[in-house]
């Protein structure tokens, strides 16, 4: 977030110093002769300043500009190192200012680069604080070194600016921190409804809801690559007798054992493993033959074997077993189609004895 907040305002504080720097150049060429006759001296010094603080603005705002990424690491280190650098300069270009006794631009324009570095840099106290307190030292020692009419005034203005600096960085601090804070707790919550409205609350896999939005999406793609693909239907046998037997809770238990189970037999990151209701699941394979889709559900079976969750009502087995329905894509065939006849091979598994997988008719 700093990262990203320096990169944005701090081609605003470039262009800042920039214009600045052009302001000194121009104040030479403006300004009446008598005004700046002390520093004409130091003139030639102050062109290369300014001509540096000029290359260095205009080169790292072409940076941030060009950059793919504007927000890298890198970019706001080299924007740290480059406001460093200008910093240095600014120091060295008031100091001159100062013993040339031209110190009635120092005050003012110090304050203004001090405050406008604080409105775009009030977030990173390391960057703010490198830049700003060379030059807060340097007008301090210089005031006191090179004594005017004006020092103790300037002095007492001096602690004034310093205090409203401070108590300015503090509370645009605040307001940094509180919406960085709240950023982070809407982008949780986002993040919790996503969940919420896309995962099954007991299992923790894809629910019916985001299954459907996926299978027509995937359907959407088989229009323009007919590509194969499958879906498998699921149902525990005998549940209810599970549930009866060993209580809700162990119901629970075993079906998230379950859904573990079918999440592991899935291949690749497009296949879906999804809780349709209750005690039934339902997997979409996409680029899955029949074929293909037969190995899945062999798969799963071996897996919920291995699992041995005892299951002492089941007249079919010792252990929780599934009833598994396949379904393969035809071109033209609709989502709701394709669920059917898989729903259709399930019932049949069901009829034929449990524990075992069926192939729905049109496959035949
Ligand atoms: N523990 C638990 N049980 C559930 C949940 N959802 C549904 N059930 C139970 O699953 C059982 C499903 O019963 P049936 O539809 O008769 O299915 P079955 O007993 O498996 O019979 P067949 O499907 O014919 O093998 C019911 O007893 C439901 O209460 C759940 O989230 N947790």
């Amino acid at each position: 977030m700093r990262q990203r907040a320096i990169t944005t305002s701090g081609v605003w504080f470039l262009w800042i110093n920039l214009v600045f720097c052009l302001f000194i150049l121009g104040r030479h060429y403006f300004s009446p002769i008598q005004q700046i006759a002390s520093i004409t001296q130091s003139y030639p010094v102050l062109e290369v300043l300014m001509g540096l603080i000029l290359a260095i603005t205009s080169s790292v705002i072409f940076l941030l500009r060009m950059a793919p990424d504007q927000h890298a690491e890198w970019l706001s280190k080299c924007l740290h190192v480059a406001l460093l650098c200008i910093s240095a300069l600014w120091v060295v270009c008031f100091y001159i200012f100062l013993v040339s006794g031209d110190s009635r631009i120092v005050f003012p324009f110090a304050a203004l680069l001090i405050f406008t570095a604080l409105i775009s840099l009030y977030f990173d106290t390391r960057v703010l604080l490198s830049f700003t307190l060379p030059i807060w030292v340097v007008i301090l020692v210089c005031n006191f070194v090179y004594p005017s009419d004006l020092t103790v005034l300037n002095a007492v203005l001096y602690i004034l600016l310093a205090g409203l600096f401070e108590s300015g960085r503090r509370i645009l601090c605040g307001w940094f921190i509180l919406a960085v804070r709240s950023e982070h707790e809407n982008r949780d919550l986002i993040h919790q409804l996503q969940t919420l409205a896309n995962h099954d609350p007991l299992t923790g896999i894809a629910n019916r809801r985001v299954f459907h939005l996926l299978l027509d999406k995937a359907l959407q793609r088989q229009e323009q690559c007919s590509t194969p693909l499958s879906l498998i239907m699921l149902d525990v046998d005998h549940f209810k007798k599970y549930n009866d037997h060993y209580g809700h809770q162990a119901g629970d238990e075993c079906l998230i054992k379950v859904a573990k189970c079918l999440e592991e037999a899935t291949r690749s990151t497009q296949d879906v493993a999804a809780r349709f209701g209750g005690e039934e699941f339902i997997m979409l394979l996409p680029d899955t033959t029949a074929q293909q889709a037969i190995e899945v559900a062999k798969r799963i079976q071996q897996n919920l074997k291995a699992l041995e969750i005892p299951h002492a009502e089941s007249p079919v087995s010792p252990y929780v077993t599934m009833c598994l329905g396949i379904a393969s894509w035809t071109p033209d065939i609709s989502a709701t189609r394709l669920i059917a006849q898989a729903d259709e091979a399930l019932y049949r598994a069901k009829a034929q004895g449990r524990n075992q997988w069926q192939l729905s008719h049109t496959e035949e």
